[in-house]
């Protein structure tokens, strides 16, 4: 059985949520949480759970300086609790109008701020520690006009009239369980950290920001406070992943290096399962499909805590079994089998689940999802415009196209991208497939044909990089690219159907006209070209892509970059 230290009395929140966090627990209550922190470190309790955040009341200030003060504690979880506060009056004979003051422990009182100021604007407010010592106290003096809010439970075992119920909504208070020992990796944990007073410094907080998003960590939490001495700023974040991921390793370790450049100045207060204060509605993704895409975006959905669940042809758990377990269905296969995939699969899809198409072509494949599964089937269509192996999506275009049946489900899924950083552009099917001939198709075709056209003049390539200027580089970059890459991808892609062939195609028939006009040396022709081209160019298109060339120019000729072999 384990023991716990937390604040009384006996029906307190602290007390049902140690109840809730260990049924068997056997529970020591304390007045102050300073009295908790104390028992817990003399070693008299294994654990110790005290309030850290309200709904309400934001979080509570006390806990954040004094753990941060306390060696060998570690936060290793949570407990989250609905809170449920009445109105009860001491005396029979008082009701709503007789009441003058209202008595409650502080964080009730603030807690019930708003319910206060509406009901009972003119009333004294009272704030007690010992609220069982004061109801006996008033009583013995024999004063009317005495309210308190309180659980149900604790007005009850108090014998106080009961005069309202459930008085603040949406009232939820997490806690705190903090242990000697530290939390091993759960898979869907967060980290808490703490700054020593720092010393002044520009940009230092967006410094210590920048280090986690590099990398990909959501900041859940962020609060600052001055220290009570020194006047200097403290910094506290909670932050997605465990202290023992290499991501969160390099990050604390460069901030502590790096940024404030003195050792010790972070203070982990601890790693622990993450609390989700927000509602989810998806439990489960299954992907049809086993390939790297699929791995990818599985590794991710469960970071955040959902059930994932792969299958292919290959897997043990086959399509069709999945189906029947998940919320959300992601069919992920090469984009020439998609919509027969879809076809096949798509009416094993119940009403209320989700199908999400992650695909490169739009219009056939939602047109075939909206063929396949039944009316109360969600679909949508995502196009990541990132390959597996990018690390993270921030900054990276996502093209979303929705359907009529696109509902909560695909919605949160969205959400997800957003949260990670993707930049999120809707388009409906006929527009995603016309720009993925420009975005995507076209420059494959022509960093393909370019390989094709280097292999057959037996051009060495030692020369490539000596000989190409600021502009023509970018040309090389892109065949580079895509021939590092998985060549069944790109033929894929080459090879869709949809609105983006025509762009290949009408590309290819001016570039036998260009050529024509450059053998017969028409330069006037050509220019006129141009001229027409750029006159349909917004002037700020040209400007801020120019912009964009400058800055991969200024990359492309740091020494290291440029000679690199
Ligand atoms: N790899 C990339 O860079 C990106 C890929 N995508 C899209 O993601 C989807 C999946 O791509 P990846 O995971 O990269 O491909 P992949 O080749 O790594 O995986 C494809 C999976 O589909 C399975 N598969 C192949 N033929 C099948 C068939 N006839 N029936 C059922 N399953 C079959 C394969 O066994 C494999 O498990 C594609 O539609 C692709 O366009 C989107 C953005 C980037
Ligand atoms: O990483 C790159 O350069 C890619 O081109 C990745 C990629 C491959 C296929 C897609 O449908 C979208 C993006």
């Amino acid at each position: 059985m384990i023991t716990i230290a937390t604040l009384g009395p006996a029906v307190s929140d602290c007390f049902q949520a140690a109840k809730l966090y260990d049924p068997d627990a056997e529970v020591f209550l304390f007045n102050r949480i300073p009295e908790v922190l104390a028992s817990f470190t003399r070693g008299e309790v294994e654990c110790a759970l005290i309030p850290v955040y309200n709904t309400r009341e934001g979080e509570v200030k006390e806990y954040f300086r004094l753990i941060a003060d306390m060696t060998a504690c570690h936060w290793i979880d949570n407990v989250v609790l609905p809170i449920h506060l009445s109105l009860g009056s001491l005396d029979d004979s008082d009701d709503h109008q007789t009441i003058h003051t209202i008595v409650g422990r502080n964080s009730v009182l603030r807690q019930s701020s708003e319910y206060l100021e509406n009901h009972f604007g003119d009333a004294t407010l009272m704030a007690v520690n010992d609220l069982e010592a004061t109801v006996t106290s008033i009583r013995k003096k024999g004063c009317k006009g005495y309210g308190v809010i309180e659980s149900e439970e604790l007005l009850k075992k108090l014998q106080l009239k009961l005069l309202d119920r459930e008085v603040v909504s949406h009232n939820r208070t997490r806690f705190a369980i903090l242990k000697k020992s530290p939390a091993p990796i759960s898979g869907y944990d967060a980290t808490s950290v703490i700054t020593r007073p720092l010393r002044d410094r520009v940009g230092m907080l967006a410094d210590i920001l920048g280090e986690f998003t590099r990398r990909g960590i959501n900041i859940l939490d962020l609060k600052t406070e001055n220290d009570i001495n020194t006047q200097k700023l403290r910094i506290y974040v909670e932050v997605e992943g465990h202290r023992d991921s290499d991501s969160m390793q390099q990050a604390l370790a460069t901030i502590e290096s790096s940024v404030i450049q003195e050792d010790g100045a972070l203070r982990i207060l601890g790693s622990f399962p993450r609390v989700d204060m927000r509602v989810k509605n998806i439990r489960s993704f299954g992907f049809i499909g086993s390939g790297d895409m699929s791995v990818w975006f599985a590794q991710r959905l469960a970071n955040e805590g959902y059930e994932t669940i792969i299958t292919g042809r290959s897997s043990e758990m086959t399509p069709e079994q999945m189906i029947e377990k998940v919320d959300v269905v992601m069919v992920c296969v090469p984009i020439s089998v998609t919509a027969k995939t879809i076809l096949k699969f798509g009416p094993l899809i119940r009403d209320g689940q989700a199908l999400i198409i992650l695909a490169g072509e739009s219009e056939n494949t939602i047109e075939a999802a909206m063929k396949a599964t039944h009316p109360g089937v969600e679909v949508m269509f995502v196009h990541n415009l990132w390959g597996p192996q990018a690390l993270t999506m921030k900054d990276k275009n996502a093209s979303i196209v929705r359907t009529h049946r696109s509902g909560s489900f695909c919605s949160e899924f969205e959400a997800f991208l957003y949260k990670h950083g993707a930049d999120i552009y809707q388009d409906n099917a006929r527009k995603h497939d016309l720009l993925m001939g420009v975005g995507q198709k076209l420059p494959t075709t022509i960093s393909v044909a370019l390989g094709m056209t280097l292999e057959s003049h037996s051009i060495d390539f030692s020369d490539i990089n000596s000989h190409s200027t600021l502009t023509s580089l970018y040309t090389i970059l892109a065949m580079a690219r895509v021939h590092n890459q998985n060549p069944r991808t790109y033929a894929e892609i080459m090879a869709t159907s949809g609105e983006g062939r025509k762009i290949v195609k009408s590309f290819v028939k001016n570039v036998l006209k260009i050529t024509e006009l450059a053998e017969n040396g028409e330069i006037e022709a050509l220019s006129e070209i141009m001229e027409k081209n750029r006159s349909v160019m917004p002037s700020s298109f040209l400007k801020s892509r120019m912009k964009q060339a400058k800055a991969v120019d200024e990359i492309l000729s740091q020494p290291g970059i440029r000679s690199a072999k």
